[in-house]
């Protein structure tokens, strides 16, 4: 043990061991005044320790500044001379008796231990040939009648009838030394003045000078600190590169040039692609956000078997093309195995969602709007064909792939895919179909009805302007094999007055017996017979629908109100490579 062990005691359930008693070998030098000396026993039992006698502690209550000792001989009058001293120079008090006590000792050896008969209490005393007794006890009633007296002393306790001795310390002084965080125990030397020496306790018996301390914290600090600095730098570069690249997004954008995002800033741009806006033939399609400003729709594509370069040179074609009614790419992503193309994000989606019956008020988008959609998809097919470097022919025209802005102007979108994906036709196989029974012009599947030209978009157009007069789906799709081409008799009776549509307004009707007569001559079966986009607008924009002449059945079978497609036998379908 050490002097600032704060556990010190002889064992389990034996009394804890601080100033004023200290812990000594039995064996050592003589405890002496002021020194309460204590020590263990084998059987890890405390004992004070006095210069003649040992003591049993049983209890010590450093509060009440109480010590419960008991004798181990059960005899406290053989050694009470000792047990008086000890209380005399020590100045302890007894919990029980006055300041001075009458005492009177009896020799009951030749007794034959008569006490033994009445007084229960003396019972563990049976080994005790002498008897204390206090002089105001009868010597009757405790039966001491055969017991010799011995003599009569004064002592500071009163005569101790059990083998218990309850004695109280007066407090030593320590309180000055506490208050500095030190302990307190009794000198061994007389060099400085008192009983009591003040020291530092030394835990664990191991030095740390306080300089490696210091320098300790001092490291720790500076480690903490060059972390922190550190992190704040590759925080700011971070946000730095991050800012250097939306700026060079905006002036890329402003440049009207397409952005080159990697996959990385893509997951950033999308949250990890949490709100997927749809799936198409091609890949899907997610929600994102470049600024605060500028949303996104991020076109994951699939089936690329376009190399890297060929996909950005395409992409960089595809990034020069800007027209209000055509999807702008702002940018794409073409990193290992990864592509995908960053357009503008129109929240009202594709025209397919906006196509119902006038009839149906709440949903119906009206004339005047549908007019304005006909007209802007004209002006951007228009634009592919002839506004650009590289005329592009879409081959893709359908509701799906027009998307709605905030004003409901159309903005074509989807070109050059068919170009930069796979045409493998499982993988188009929706886009295919629906194409096959709708939009494609009977030329594309098949060049016996002619050569493939601009006038293939110009049917698909015709057949979207028809979809949107009727407000339903071009073609019933419920029996694929026996399909029936629902529009163009339909129409036709539109066109000679009668009106099967749900027309209010007079002006109403001129807008859709107008839009029904172009989207029958865009669908005229022979490409030479449809008008060129540049007509299809100018009637759009300036003709009456009088002015106009009624085309001729496209399917040239005036008799039939149904007509049997020519796709029926031809499926499944497969697009033919067309020179670029
Ligand atoms: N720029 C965009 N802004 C808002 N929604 C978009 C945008 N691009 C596509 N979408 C939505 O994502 C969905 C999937 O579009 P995608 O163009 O991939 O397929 P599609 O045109 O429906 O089919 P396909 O690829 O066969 O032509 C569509 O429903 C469309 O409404």
């Amino acid at each position: 043990h050490n002097d600032c062990d704060e556990n010190l005691s002889c064992g389990k359930n034996e009394p804890h061991i601080e100033f004023p008693f200290e812990l000594v070998k039995e064996m050592e030098e003589p405890c002496t005044y002021p020194r309460l000396c204590l020590s263990c026993t084998e059987k890890r039992q405390t004992m004070l320790l006095l210069p003649t006698i040992k003591l049993r502690v049983n209890y010590i209550d450093y509060e009440s500044q109480e010590i419960y000792l008991t004798d181990p001989e059960n005899c406290y009058s053989n050694k009470f001379m000792e047990v008086i001293n000890f209380i005399r120079s020590y100045h302890l008090e007894a919990r029980y008796g006055e300041p001075e006590n009458n005492l009177i000792f009896f020799n009951c050896t030749s007794a034959g231990l008569p006490y033994l008969r009445n007084n229960y209490m003396r019972q563990d005393m049976v080994s005790c040939p002498i008897y204390m007794a206090n002089s105001f006890e009868s010597v009757l009633s405790l039966d001491l009648t055969s017991c010799t007296k011995m003599f009569n002393i004064t002592a500071p306790i009163a005569a101790v009838h059990s083998n218990a001795l309850y004695l109280r310390w007066p407090k030593p002084n320590c309180a000055e030394c506490e208050a500095k965080g030190k302990r307190c125990k009794w000198k061994t030397n007389n060099d400085t003045e008192g009983d009591i020496q003040c020291f530092e306790c030394k835990r664990k018996g191991i030095h740390v000078p306080k300089s490696f301390i210091f320098a300790a914290t001092g490291s720790i600090f500076l480690g903490l600190v060059v972390i922190a600095v550190f992190k704040g730098i590759l925080y700011f570069r971070k946000k730095q590169e991050d800012q250097e690249r939306v700026d060079k997004f905006l002036e890329d954008y402003r440049a009207e040039k397409p952005a080159r995002f990697t996959y990385a800033d893509l997951k950033r741009i999308t949250n990890g692609f949490k709100e997927n806006l749809g799936e198409g033939a091609h890949g899907a399609v997610f929600r994102g956000k470049l600024s605060s400003e500028i949303q996104v729709a991020v076109k994951i594509l699939n089936n690329t078997d376009v190399e890297g370069k060929e996909f950005i040179n395409e992409v960089g074609i595809m990034g020069k093309i800007h027209h209000i009614n055509v999807v702008r790419l702002l940018g794409f992503c073409a990193e290992g195995f990864h592509r995908a193309l960053v357009y503008n994000f129109f929240p009202n989606g594709s025209l397919q969602s906006f196509i119902f019956p006038p009839e149906d008020k709440d949903h119906f988008l009206g004339w005047e709007k549908l007019q304005h959609i006909s007209l802007g998809i004209a002006k951007g097919i228009e634009y592919l064909h002839q506004g650009c470097n590289h005329p592009i022919i879409h081959f893709d025209i359908n509701p799906h792939n027009v998307l709605l802005d905030d004003n409901f102007t159309p903005k074509i979108s989807d070109f050059g895919l068919a170009k930069l994906c796979s045409k493998n036709p499982s993988v188009v196989s929706m886009t295919a179909a629906r194409g096959t029974l709708g939009y494609i012009a009977p030329e594309v599947f098949s060049r016996n009805f002619g050569n493939v030209s601009y006038k293939s978009d110009i049917y698909s157009y015709g057949m979207l302007l028809l979809e949107m007069v009727g407000g339903r789906k071009n073609v019933d799709m419920s029996s694929p094999e026996d399909f029936n081409v629902l529009y163009p008799d339909w129409i036709h009776n539109l066109v000679d007055g009668d009106v099967h549509i749900h027309v209010e307004d007079e002006d109403d009707v001129k807008i859709a017996k107008k839009l029904a007569i172009i989207g029958l001559w865009c669908i005229q079966w022979q490409p030479g017979n449809r008008p060129s986009i540049k007509s299809v607008i100018h009637m759009l924009e300036t003709q009456d629908e009088n002015q106009i002449a009624v085309p001729p059945n496209p399917f040239h079978s005036a008799t039939s109100t149904t007509v049997k497609g020519p796709t029926s036998t031809r499926r499944p379908l497969h697009l033919e490579v067309i020179e670029e």
